[in-house]
């Protein structure tokens, strides 16, 4: 039996339910606390990033053999816990990389051209021309914080369009081909360098607010900001501070550290100019949902197949 717990592509699901009896609840992640009741003969589990995997979800889960994870963040699911189970974690690693890619580009282009928030006072009979006159990206410098796949795709398309590139990553190596055409840097490199930065590392200890006022200080003013990694990077404070404060020039979220935002967490973005705000769906598109359901379906059966 497999259980899915959010949204799936359905012919995905359909192939999984042509081959294993299988349960899909979209909506089930809105009620975490059913799930751990629910897992009484389920071998597989899929999820996206709103499922809570927890110890005690797992204990719950006697026959579990595998979680798959339409997506790639694993913070969401308690690693360890399903090591110690021998429950094997399967992330849809690549499936979104050009999905999000094309979210950070867009991103970089609308903020630094400040060209598409005058809706509003066109509507009241302005004619903002000199207000909405930005900036190109051409030949600025986009600055990757983490450089593992999605981050090399996105710096790929800023290439295309005349960007400069510089990275900072420990764990890819000082001779690996990734680097070629990009400066390779650490933090404090970036932060000096880049007009537009873009965050690509997990939500660990170590990266927990590494956005923080100390570094949005230490960013070039006019520079922008694009958070499609995790909500917890940024102290979300401080990026609201130096918004008010026009240290930095703009910023995009994608993510936050409470999701779905509330109305109460969403107030502190309230006024804020040159401010974009989605809901997780950077890595999200019809095309990337094929992809990664469609993955996490192949990856799933093979590994039932196995046992
Ligand atoms: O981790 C990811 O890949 C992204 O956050 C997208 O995940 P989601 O499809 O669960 O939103």
């Amino acid at each position: 039996m497999i259980l899915i717990t959010e949204f799936m592509d359905e012919d995905a699901v359909a192939s999984l339910k042509s081959a294993v009896p299988a349960e899909y609840q979209p909506d089930l992640a809105d009620r975490q606390g059913e799930i751990p009741g629910m897992m009484a003969g389920v071998q597989a589990l899929i999820v996206r990033n709103r499922t809570q995997v927890t110890e005690d979800l797992l204990a719950a889960a006697a026959d579990l053999k595998v979680v798959g994870r339409l997506g790639v963040g694993l913070d969401n699911i308690d690693l360890a816990a399903c090591k110690a189970k021998g429950v094997e974690v399967i992330p849809a690693t690549g499936a979104n990389n050009l999905s999000v890619a094309e979210y950070v580009i867009t991103n970089a282009l609308v903020l630094l051209r400040g060209a598409y928030q005058a809706n509003a006072r066109m509507l009241a009979g302005e004619w903002p021309r000199m207000d909405c006159a930005g900036r190109e990206v051409h030949g600025k410098t986009l600055g990757l914080i983490g450089f593992g796949a999605i981050a090399q795709e996105t710096a790929k398309l800023a290439q295309s369009l005349g960007m400069q590139i510089c990275a900072t990553d420990p764990y890819v190596l000082a001779d690996s081909p990734a680097w070629t055409g990009v400066m390779r840097t650490d933090l404090s490199g970036v932060l000096r360098a880049a007009d537009v930065i873009s965050l690509h590392v997990p939500l660990v200890d170590a990266t927990r607010h590494m956005v923080n006022a100390q570094t949005l200080a230490a960013m070039k003013p006019g520079a922008v900001l694009i958070n499609a990694a995790r909500g917890g990077v940024v102290d979300e404070d401080a990026l609201v501070a130096a918004l008010r404060e026009g240290k930095i020039a703009g910023a995009a979220l994608d993510v936050f550290e409470t999701e779905p935002l509330t109305a109460e967490a969403a107030a502190k973005f309230e006024g804020l100019g040159n401010l974009i705000l989605t809901p997780h769906i950077a890595g999200v598109t019809e095309e990337s949902n094929v992809r990664v359901s469609t993955m996490i379906a192949e990856m799933v059966l093979e590994r039932l197949n196995k046992s």
